[in-house]
């Protein structure tokens, strides 16, 4: 019988990075790494349906029911959106994760990347990078983490306005979108799902200093990037959002100088859109951010939630050790037990095939 085998590789990201919320993302050196092998014969008398094994995180709470699991969900979407309705036969994935669930490392857009991915490899379907930013959109709504994770690097990216048709068609609810469950047997499945708009995600890549790693500091406990979005506010005063431009605007540049400058960016990597408000959820933040500065930890150059957070995500060029484990102390007054990784700037996701 003959098959075909294929490897996806994505990386995790860090999003928002102070200022940039919902616009700057950053790709990370841990990966999702998916081992693909499926039949190209399509008798469907002797059809076999699709099997999925994990390793590393999340390997406890991830569903392994391909109609359940967010990237196989995904991959069914693109596929169904291109006239295939099912798997092919005897597709067998294995997934090795490295990236923690719901910490603000870009988890669950690295398993919608990876759908997509998926999805296009399996239908041989050749999409440019712009189409599958479309179909990642259409599944995670904010552009920061997927962005990044498919392109790499440090990436900046925003929205197009669409027009009415277009915007109604992007504003499917998800459970539309990727329905949970298989068709019962011999019905057939949503013919007409909701097919993305063109050109929905526009983004660049910003220089970034090879200097600089990532210090992410990740508290041992989850929090839903649904709930840390649910405590921020609707509207925002000129003054904050001023605020947040001016250094957003100067951040951009200013991680791609070298030597990189520790003043310059510890204050371009304030915030006041989204981490003030996540202090509620997250014990501890506020004194790690203002007590780990460039004068007391010397190569720090600046420290944010990553993401919605748990992890805080500190850029620096040396004093990495000093710089986490000094975190966990402050962490550890609250109650809070922490893990570290020095990760460095990653390429974006992968496809080799074999
Ligand atoms: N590899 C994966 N395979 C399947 N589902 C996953 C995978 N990774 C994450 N998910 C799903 O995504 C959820 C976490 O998504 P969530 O957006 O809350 O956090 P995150 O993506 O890790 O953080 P952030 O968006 O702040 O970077 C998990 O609980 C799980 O349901
Ligand atoms: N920009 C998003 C990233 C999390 O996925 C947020 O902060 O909610």
């Amino acid at each position: 019988m003959s098959s075909r085998s294929f490897k996806i590789t994505v990386p995790a990201t860090s999003a928002n990075i102070g200022p940039g919320f919902d616009v700057v993302g950053l790709s990370l050196s841990l990966s999702l790494t998916l081992s693909v092998s499926h039949s190209t014969q399509s008798n469907h008398d002797s059809y076999v349906p699709p099997q999925i094994t994990y390793s590393g995180e999340g390997a406890e709470e991830v569903p392994l029911d391909p109609y359940k699991n967010l990237t196989t969900r995904v991959a069914l979407y693109v596929l169904r959106c291109h006239g295939i309705r099912l798997f092919p036969s005897d597709l067998v994935i294995h997934c090795a994760n490295e990236i923690p669930f719901g910490r603000g490392l870009g988890s669950s857009g690295a398993a919608v990347i990876a759908g997509v991915l998926l999805g296009n490899e399996l239908g041989q379907l050749n999409l440019s990078t712009e189409r599958l930013l479309d179909f990642a959109l259409m599944v995670e709504r904010h552009p920061d983490n997927v962005t990044a994770a498919l392109v790499g690097g440090f990436v900046g990216s925003y929205l197009k306005e669409l027009d009415q048709e277009a915007s109604e068609a992007a504003s499917v609810p998800l459970a539309e979108v990727l329905p949970e469950y298989p068709p019962d047997a011999g019905e057939e499945w949503g013919l007409n799902p909701p097919q993305p708009p063109y050109g929905i995600g526009h983004y660049v890549r910003f220089s970034w200093s090879e200097s600089i790693k990532a210090v992410a500091i990740i508290p041992r406990f989850e929090l839903s990037t649904a709930k840390a979005r649910g405590v921020l506010p609707t509207s925002y005063s000129r003054k904050d959002l001023v605020f947040n431009l001016q250094r957003l605007a100067v951040l951009t540049t200013a991680l791609g100088q070298n030597p990189p400058d520790p003043e310059l960016i510890y204050e371009a990597m304030k915030d006041r859109v989204h981490q003030p408000y996540r202090k509620t959820l997250i014990p501890g933040l506020p004194e790690v951010t203002s007590t780990i500065t460039p004068t007391t930890h010397p190569g720090l150059l600046g420290i944010c939630l990553s993401g919605a957070g748990p992890t805080i995500l500190a850029l620096a060029t040396s004093n990495f050790e000093s710089i986490a484990e000094d975190a966990r102390k402050i962490f550890s007054r609250f109650g809070i037990e922490i893990d570290w990784k020095v990760l460095d700037v990653a390429p974006g996701s992968s496809v080799t095939r074999s």
